[in-house]
């Protein structure tokens, strides 16, 4: 039997009295993409910290490969090949993309008594790996971060965990801050790494680029998975209608109606149908 890469089985996160997660079921298998959905607030980030190591859940269990895990840091966690990329790509402008693919593992050389920086191997292996991963218009690693593309950026980080050995892809709105040639270059590097039979988990609040990318969804409400589907099985209105709270809306709409009825005067507008308008 294939477990998933990566199970949750009801984990629940509390900080101090205030419960922010509640009794998660997830499972993202290799070679899928695991689109995580939810409004602000939602429990997006908990969730992403807990799996990363940020955070333990209070109760509930964590699975790779069907071995339970517990990460007391998110260096634990990113050893087992559970890697974050968030939104600006994390990494630092002035650095140049060799020094930066190899942050923190940088390959040396011997000059003399010492050992220094190998800048042009630095550079051949991560200009190799992200040309590799279809971002042919880097060719230079000596070129400043600060110069790439917010797209570009992304797809460098996504490239780099997967050199790395990540196994979980863990995408923290990578698509929020792009315009739409940008968002569509990083969907491209979504699809790659999935081809590469890596697990990925892809928040966002943007359902045209979930849809393109998806095969399983689960949209978070107040800290639940409020729906659990696969693709095909739910129409983009209907994912919207999940994502933009139609719950919210029609909690509203309720409120608007007995303040109506309260004031005896004319039924106001439904808030649903104000939205849709
Ligand atoms: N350390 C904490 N202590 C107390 N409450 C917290 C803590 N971290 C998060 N929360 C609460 O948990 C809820 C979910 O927050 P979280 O940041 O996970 O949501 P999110 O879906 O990532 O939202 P956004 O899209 O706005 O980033 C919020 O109400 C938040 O105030």
């Amino acid at each position: 039997m294939t477990h998933a890469v990566l199970e949750l089985k009801n984990v629940n996160k509390s900080f101090g009295p205030i419960d922010v997660l509640h009794d998660i079921n997830l499972k993202v298998n290799a070679g899928e993409v695991l689109c995580l959905l939810g409004d602000n607030g939602a429990g997006k980030s908990t969730l992403i910290k807990t799996l990363a190591g940020v955070h333990k859940p209070t109760t509930g269990e964590i699975f790779m490969d069907g071995e339970q895990v517990s990460f007391d840091k998110p260096k634990e966690a990113a050893d087992r090949g559970i890697a974050t990329v968030h939104q600006f790509g994390g990494t630092f402008p002035l650095m140049s993309i060799g020094r930066s693919f190899f942050v923190g593992c940088e390959p040396v050389k011997k000059f003399g008594p010492f050992k220094i920086f190998d800048r042009k191997t630095a550079n051949e292996v991560a200009v190799k790996a992200v040309r590799d991963f279809g971002i042919t218009r880097i060719d230079d690693g000596d070129r400043l971060i600060g110069g790439l593309s917010g797209g570009e950026r992304q797809s460098l980080a996504i490239a780099r965990a997967v050199h790395f050995g990540a196994r979980v892809l863990i995408l923290d709105e990578p698509t929020a801050a792009l315009g739409v040639k940008q968002a569509s270059h990083v969907l491209r590097i979504i699809l790659e790494a999935r081809k590469r039979g890596l697990a990925v988990i892809f928040i966002t609040h943007q359902v045209t680029h979930a849809m393109a990318v998806g095969d399983h969804f689960a949209v978070l409400i107040r800290g639940a998975v409020a729906a659990n589907f696969m693709r095909g099985e739910k129409s983009r209105e209907e994912i919207t209608d999940l994502m933009a709270g139609g719950e919210a809306l029609a909690d509203l709409d309720s409120a608007m109606e007995a303040q109506s009825e309260a004031t005896g005067g004319e039924p106001a507008q439904s808030a649903a149908r104000a939205t849709v308008a």
